[in-house]
């Protein structure tokens, strides 16, 4: 059993980076041929094993254990666990609350029900009274096999419901909840609650302490969309598939593994970022920010959002940072910070630079988008740059004709923004975050970073990293929803690239459009670990966070 989230580590799965993240029907495959592979009901075995020795782990003095179970196998895997708990935990009382008869449920789930009927298990209608901060609740309602607006074969809903309403209300010393999988109501691969199960966050639901632990693979929905909020600390089992370098007891002769959907990201290598003594300011590479329209254009002053991305960019690293505003006043005073070198955007030389377009651009960044598209042998296009884009085809054009070039962009926008990209709505991003980026990286042959809760980064096939074109990033929390995070990345993923240019990491094994992929996964994950490890004292602000990179900046 690993322990994934917060602590995301390598895995060691294909070269040794990052963890796979599996579709719900690859998912569903596995499960069936590893099902064949053993002998009856002894899956559901294991699942129920595993379930009962996180719970002995997360409460060891529990006094009760309350199980809610629904009619599928994953209350199967629920009811395999009470037995087990029956016998584990001696003194506790083990309590389950099943949404189905018995004879309604799967042959697997029938044989865990005659189990923990035949051990000490207590059947209860609903939530037991008096359960406290040490004892656990188990959520084993609805898994992989959630399917929206309803479940067929005639059978009511309402059971279901009314349980998971009983197992997210919270007060205060409310017990921790263990999920079975996923958490109930929320699709594993995509990260969305599925219609009418959303929970009423007014009513402080889902503040518990929660842990998942999932079966046999991990799914990208656990880390992206609500399912950070739904799932909390993740933990994974493969079963004995041998998908995680589990020691547990493994299946022999399994097919190979199918090819996982996503990656979840990993820490950038410490070692990578360092520079050399010998340095010189070049030996960090250029980064040139264009943004900010000034008041004096339609009087709205947007110049912050530039001087955030320049800031990021010269505290992560970048050896010099030009800022060519757009910003028609005249400056007034001396630069805030005199490391940034300020330039009209006619006199910077696009092709010299990691150019970092768009944050708070305004309507004024359309003009210079056809030379920076033309030339920038690197382009992070952000915020007003990407709506530009949107609305305009020729641009559109000049965007998608860059890799053919050999010229790299990365894309960051928010949902909203690659909704206006792919002419959707922001609902049918979100509906499903990972179809949205890659779709997008194929259509602009750019690599993009699709942001929010479990930002997700895609690059076009035709310039995957060992076969892999789509990540989910594990690092970052509600820190991050403020104004300004967003121009801060852009600048350090700007010094990331940078940086790596300059120090030739682009080869003919490494050409430099997977350049910008790898500079995307990296610059995301640094910016999100930064908001994870916030001292709690300190006030957090974009600002703060842009001038906190230079710290990591190891010599
Ligand atoms: N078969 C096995 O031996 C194994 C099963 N596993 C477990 O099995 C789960 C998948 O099992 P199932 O395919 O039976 O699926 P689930 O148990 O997740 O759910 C299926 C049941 O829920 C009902 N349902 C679906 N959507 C509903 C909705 N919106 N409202 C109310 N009821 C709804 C369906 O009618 C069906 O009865 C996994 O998540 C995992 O927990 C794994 O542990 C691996 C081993």
């Amino acid at each position: 059993m690993q322990c994934i989230l917060p602590f995301p580590t390598a895995g060691s799965h294909g070269n040794g980076t990052g963890w796979p993240l599996f579709s719900t029907a690859d998912t569903r495959r596995l499960e069936h041929e590893l099902a064949a592979a053993l002998p009856p009901h002894t899956l559901m075995q294991r699942a129920g094993l595993a379930v009962a020795r996180l719970a002995m782990a997360l409460a060891p003095h529990a006094r009760t254990v309350w199980i809610a179970c629904g009619p599928g196998n994953n209350g199967g895997d629920g009811l395999e666990a009470a037995a087990r708990l029956a016998r584990l935990l001696p003194f506790a009382r083990i309590m389950v609350s099943c949404t189905a008869a018995r004879d309604a449920m799967p042959a697997d789930a029938q044989a865990s029900w005659d189990r923990a009927r035949q051990a000490r298990v207590q059947w209860v209608d609903g939530r037991p009274e008096g359960m406290d901060g040490q004892d656990l609740c188990i959520d084993a309602l609805l898994g992989i096999g959630l399917r929206a607006g309803g479940h067929g074969k005639g059978a009511s809903t309402a059971p279901c419901a009314r349980l998971m309403a009983l197992l997210r209300q919270t007060q205060a010393g409310s017990s921790p909840v263990l999920c079975i999988d996923v958490a109930s109501g929320l699709d594993a691969e995509t990260g969305q609650y599925a219609a009418g199960m959303v929970p009423e966050l007014s009513a402080g639901a889902l503040c518990m302490p929660r842990h998942t632990l999932s079966l046999l693979t991990l799914q990208p929905g656990l880390f992206t969309g609500q399912g950070r909020d739904a799932c909390g600390q993740i933990w994974w089992d493969d079963l004995g598939a041998g998908l995680c370098n589990d020691d547990g007891e493994k299946i022999p002769a399994l097919p190979e593994p199918p090819q996982p959907m996503a990656w979840l990201g990993s820490a950038p290598n410490p070692q990578a970022m360092a520079g050399r003594h010998a340095s010189h300011k070049g030996s960090f590479g250029d980064v040139a920010v264009v943004g900010g329209e000034g008041l004096a254009q339609r009087g709205l002053s947007m110049t912050g959002a530039a001087w955030l991305a320049a800031l990021a960019a010269l505290h992560g690293g970048a050896g010099r940072v030009m800022l060519a505003l757009l910003d028609t006043s005249p400056p007034q005073g001396t630069a805030p910070w005199p490391e940034i070198m300020l330039r009209q955007p006619q006199s910077q030389d696009w092709k010299q630079a990691t150019v970092v377009c768009g944050c708070g651009g305004g309507l004024a960044v359309r003009k210079w988008l056809p030379a920076i598209l033309e030339q920038a042998p690197r382009l992070v296009l952000d915020a007003d740059g990407l709506n530009a884009v949107a609305a305009d085809a020729s641009l559109q054009q000049l965007l998608a004709r860059r890799a053919s070039r050999r010229l790299g962009t990365v894309l960051t926008p928010h949902p909203l923004e690659a909704a206006r990209l792919l002419q959707t709505g922001t609902p049918q991003v979100q509906a499903s975050r990972i179809q949205a980026a890659a779709r997008l990286a194929e259509q602009l042959q750019c690599t993009v970073v699709l942001k929010g809760s479990g930002s997700v980064i895609a690059c076009p096939a035709s310039f995957a990293l060992d076969a892999r074109a789509c990540w989910v990033n594990p690092t970052g929390n509600a820190r991050l929803a403020t104004g300004g995070t967003g121009d801060v990345l852009a600048g350090l993923l700007g010094a990331t690239w940078a940086r790596m240019a300059a120090q030739g990491a682009a080869s003919p094994a490494q050409p430099s459009l997977r350049l910008g992929t790898q500079a995307a996964l990296e610059a995301v994950y640094r910016h999100g670990q930064a908001a994870d490890l916030w001292p709690p004292s300190l006030p957090f602000s974009a600002g703060a966070l842009a001038r906190h990179f230079g710290a990591c900046r190891a010599a």
